[in-house]
């Protein structure tokens, strides 16, 4: 019995800094083919012309939606790590894919296993505190504030919470300076540290009565990314429509 043909794998934003870790990762892999590497300035068209069958995107929230406008049009599959999808965007992915029931889209605010696990974890433990707060620390060259990581990990938060029935997290603050407390997403304060030396990296910190529960995941390397994405492309081809996160094909 002859092996399956590997999977042609693109690559969009293919010069960036995950870019290049996945170009390598495809390269390395035995079922996947890296037949087109896209990036600014280059024709999205090429990928038509390579036979490509999954795209992976991580270039840049101004630009993702376009991306992946022509992707779905032109019936790519697409592995998403760019950041930027609020609802809306979502929403407009999915009224995409109703013309185009036969293609699949990965959007996953973090692909690291550890990260998508600690997203768990705190959902899981947000009910049982008073208090949480979202600290996450990045790269000083990230173009976006909050992660993407954060504005999941606050909605997941914050949805655990209201099912609960659990009330805001307690806060007297009365006088502060612009930005002192954070940004407020869904009702959880979030932190944003820019600093030379770090990759990606996340603090869950949970409070109540004498006690606190501190959730942390770092990105140690851009390869963290890797299996994920992988797991994504090969993945992909048999789920059409919209998929956001990777924990279902984690069985999470
Ligand atoms: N979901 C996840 O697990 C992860 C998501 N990310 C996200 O991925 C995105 C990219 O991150 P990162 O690699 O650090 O960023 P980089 O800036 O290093 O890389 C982005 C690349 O995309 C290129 N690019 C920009 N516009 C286009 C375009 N229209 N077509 C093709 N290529 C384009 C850029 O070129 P130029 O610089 O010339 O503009 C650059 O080479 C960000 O949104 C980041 O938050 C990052 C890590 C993990
Ligand atoms: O820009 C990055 O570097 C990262 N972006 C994603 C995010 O915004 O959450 C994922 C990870 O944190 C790295």
């Amino acid at each position: 019995m002859s092996a399956a043909a590997p999977i042609r794998v693109g690559v969009l934003g293919a010069k960036g800094k995950v870019g290049r870790a996945i170009c390598e990762a495809v390269e390395q892999a035995p079922d996947l083919e890296l037949v087109a590497e896209v990036d600014h300035g280059d024709r999205l068209e090429s990928f038509g012309e390579a036979g490509t069958q999954v795209v992976v995107d991580f270039t840049h929230p101004d630009v993702v939606m376009d991306n992946l406008k022509f992707l779905v049009s032109n019936g790519i599959h697409a592995v998403v790590g760019t950041t930027g999808f609020d609802d809306t965007r979502l929403d407009t992915v999915r009224s995409w894919l109703i013309e185009r029931p036969d293609v699949g889209v990965l959007i996953a605010p973090n692909f690291a296993i550890g990260a998508v696990l600690s997203m768990r974890f705190a959902e899981a433990a947000a009910r049982f505190f008073d208090s949480v707060e979202v600290i996450e620390l990045h790269h000083p060259n990230k173009a976006d504030a909050p992660s993407g990581t954060a504005y999941r990990t606050a909605a997941l938060i914050s949805e655990a919470r209201r099912k609960a029935g659990v009330g805001p997290s307690p806060d007297a603050t009365t006088t502060e300076l612009d930005g002192a407390r954070g940004a407020d997403v869904d009702g959880v304060r979030v932190h944003s540290v820019r600093l030379a030396g770090l990759v990606a990296h996340q603090e869950i910190i949970l409070g109540t009565q004498g006690e606190t529960l501190t959730i942390r995941h770092d990105s140690i390397d851009r390869n963290s990314f890797a299996p994920g994405v992988l797991l994504g492309v090969r993945e992909i081809g048999n789920r059409p429509g919209l998929t956001v996160g990777i924990d279902p094909l984690l069985d999470l």
